[in-house]
């Protein structure tokens, strides 16, 4: 018997979600398991939020259904008010009250409770969040990055199974960004609480997330572990959004090989000779060397510290991707030698 797998917390079971009769998300399914953080990535207007939204309970169901710890909170015919969802949300436009301090807003959702045990479960949240000792300060006394996690913390004090971010580090520096993401990470880990996110930064994405979902059109086109959705991802469209990479056409040989502008490589999938395919070239698949059989220009350059990435011109005209040593300077136009890392590539149908 095939071993079950394990429950999920959260269910996406095909759902859909209109806006004024147009289906702006589709067919979308995913689980989520206890403790795990998901995030969902797209570009804009691919149907994030509303995806988002439909699970808070601020959006209804088209199609489909929507199961938290095994209950359903959503299907075409309705569902639980958000209040009763046990959800807890950090939203852009969900923003802190600001006639209440760092406190009593960390406090709202715990209304049940006495007003004491409010404001000493409130406390411990913001120290949870590393602002111990803002709790008196009101949301113009703090900092972009403070309120987000005061946000957090408000989101996480009523001990939710679940708590839904919808670009919570979008209006910060990157800098920052990047540290309150691994801070929250962190949080979200020690309470073993899950999350889902919502962010267009695939580093972000990366940084944040147990299982990403790659959205597009409304539709969720692979949700995996950020390496596989780097290492195999499931069609060109995923490729050509995760990482940095070029498309190259190329030409099944009956040896198994594909036949490119780079010569021949090695396909990690089959299929029959002379079928025309596209293939994902990584910069990691092309090495610098200056005795290397391929010649390309450099069309241009990003510095990203101790290498730099190149965009570079094949004689075919085709475009790839190379990193090398910041050590080595090329100007735009030079010429550099390369040659392939013999590591297989990812093949998909022609465009
Ligand atoms: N209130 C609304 N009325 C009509 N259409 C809407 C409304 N809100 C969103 N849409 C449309 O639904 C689609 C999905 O929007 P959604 O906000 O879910 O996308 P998103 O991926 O979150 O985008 P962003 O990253 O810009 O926030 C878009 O085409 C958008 O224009």
């Amino acid at each position: 018997m095939p071993a079950e797998a394990p429950a999920a917390l959260l269910e996406l079971q095909d759902i859909a979600c209109a806006h004024a009769g147009r289906r702006v998300v589709d067919g979308l399914s995913l689980r989520l398991q206890p403790g795990e953080i998901g995030c969902l990535l797209g570009a804009s207007g691919c149907g994030k939020t509303t995806t988002l939204r439909a699970i808070a309970g601020f959006h209804p169901l088209a199609a489909g259904s929507i199961r938290l710890r095994g209950q359903s909170i959503a299907s075409a015919a309705g569902g639980l008010p958000p209040e009763a969802r046990g959800i807890g949300l950090v939203f852009q436009d969900y923003a802190l009250f600001p006639h209440l301090d760092a406190g009593d807003n960390v406090a709202f959702g715990l209304h049940r409770l006495p007003r004491r045990e409010r404001r000493a479960r409130a406390q411990t949240l913001l120290e949870v969040v590393g602002l111990g000792d803002c709790a008196a300060r009101y949301p113009h006394e703090l900092s972009g990055g403070q309120q987000q996690r005061i946000a957090l913390a408000r989101a996480l004090a009523p001990e939710p199974a679940l708590v839904l971010l919808d670009e919570p580090f979008s209006s910060l520096d990157p800098e920052l960004r990047e540290r309150l993401a691994g801070e929250v990470r962190d949080i979200l880990r020690r309470r073993h609480t899950a999350a889902l996110l919502v962010t267009h930064d695939q580093h972000e994405a990366f940084a944040l997330a147990d299982r990403i979902g790659v959205m597009h059109g409304g539709r969720l086109l692979q949700w995996d572990s950020g390496p596989a959705l780097y290492r195999t991802p499931a069609s060109a469209a995923v490729a050509g959004f995760i990482g940095d990479g070029r498309l190259l056409p190329g030409e099944r040989r009956s040896d198994g090989r594909i036949a490119t502008a780079l010569g021949e490589l090695r396909g990690r999938s089959d299929g029959p000779p002379g079928q025309h395919v596209q293939v994902l070239l990584r910069p990691e698949h092309l090495l610098h060397d200056p005795a290397g059989p391929l010649h390309a220009q450099v069309l241009s350059r990003a510095f990203r510290g101790a290498e730099t990435l190149y965009t570079l011109t094949l004689p075919s005209g085709a475009e790839v991707l190379a990193r090398i040593a910041s050590a080595c300077d090329y100007p735009p136009g030079a010429s550099v030698s390369l040659r392939y890392a013999g590591t297989p590539v990812c093949v998909y149908p022609p465009a």
